[in-house]
């Protein structure tokens, strides 16, 4: 019997359900024969929840695994790996997520194929290269740690089941960073960049002023990204860079105003679904890979798409 293995950071679960991006995993972990477990980062009220969304079995650890980030949640998804004999173990594709896989490939002597965008059985798709190519990789007879994509999937539906819930001692991570104070950044209220559906980027051409980008997100309920040019201006924080040395992004729309599409930034989205460009030269590379391309000055366009999408929804 085959088991994959699905690791959830435990502040992906709450009462209202589950994060998109953990949801996408069991629904790839649900596609697979076999059973389920989902590896929780902190013992949850709600993990037996996590049936509703397919999983046979949820194994908890006896104390927060986060205080030491990556190494604390690598030690005891590598013990619950162990335990139950896994596949695969799937992880979504946040930093920290690819951290934990690097771990886990050294502790499990296993493949680590991160930046999946399909899984069909134990062949998984990705797209390399600036998005030039796509490849499809196995690990062989080797255990595979997988990072997917967020908006790889449709999330699958969710029933009524509840899962087992076991408990198994937390291991020590070994020499870690252990995090002794945090500070939670003002909620922003958009959703967070690398699984929003919507994502809307702005570049140099905003010449500093974001607020356009930000109406036309709050107006379509989508997050804010940004090519390297304007984080390295200072105009926007660098956790909202998009691109080879940012985040990757996948999402159903990306809209990217003011941004000339260098083979770097088009390396974090051009795996989009729909990509909007709106650039005032016809020439800029954005077209290239643009399904609808506007040229036109963005602070005529953009105010006027915020304003149409506004009046379409009432
Ligand atoms: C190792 C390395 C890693 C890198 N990593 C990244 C990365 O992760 N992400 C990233 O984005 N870049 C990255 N870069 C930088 C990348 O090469 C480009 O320099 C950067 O993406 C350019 O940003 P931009 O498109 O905003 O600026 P520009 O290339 O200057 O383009 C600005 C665009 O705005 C248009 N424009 C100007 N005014 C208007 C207006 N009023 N209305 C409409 N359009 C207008 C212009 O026609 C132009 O096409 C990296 C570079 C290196 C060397």
């Amino acid at each position: 019997m085959s088991t994959t293995l699905v690791y959830v950071d435990a502040r992906s679960l709450s009462a209202d359900g589950l994060g998109k991006a953990e949801h996408e995993l069991l629904t790839v972990a649900g596609q697979r024969e076999g059973d389920v477990v989902v590896a929780l980062s902190a013992p949850h009220d709600a993990a037996a929840d996590l049936g509703r969304y397919g999983a046979t079995t949820v194994v908890v650890p006896s104390a927060d695994t986060a205080a030491a980030p990556a190494a604390g949640p690598a030690a005891f998804v590598a013990a619950v790996a162990r335990d139950a004999a896994a596949d695969v173990v799937l992880l979504t594709n946040s930093l920290e997520s690819k951290e934990i896989a690097a771990r886990l490939g050294v502790k499990l002597t296993a493949g680590v194929i991160t930046d999946v965008v399909a899984v069909e059985g134990d062949v998984f798709t990705k797209s390399v290269l600036a998005g030039a190519y796509t490849t499809r990789s196995t690990t062989g007879p080797h255990l595979a740690i997988v990072t997917l994509k967020a908006n790889s999937v449709e999330p699958g539906a969710t029933g009524e089941r509840s899962a087992e819930v076991r408990t198994l001692e937390a291991p020590d991570p070994g020499p870690a960073a252990i995090i002794e104070r945090t500070e939670v950044k003002p909620a922003s209220g958009r959703p967070g960049l690398t699984d929003a559906r919507v994502v809307v980027s702005g570049g140099r051409g905003l010449d500093g002023n974001f607020g356009p980008i930000e109406d036309l997100a709050d107006a379509l309920g989508a997050a804010v990204g940004a090519s390297r040019a304007a984080t390295d201006a200072g105009w926007i924080d660098h956790s909202y860079q998009v691109g080879q040395t940012g985040q990757t992004v996948s999402p159903q729309l990306y809209i990217a105003a003011g941004i000339s599409g260098a083979v770097q930034h088009k390396a974090g989205m051009q795996t989009a679904q729909t990509i909007v460009a709106i650039n005032n030269d016809p020439d800029a590379p954005i077209f290239e890979i643009a399904d609808l391309g506007i040229v036109g000055d963005l602070t005529e366009v953009l105010p006027q798409a915020t304003e149409e999408i506004k009046k379409r929804k009432g």
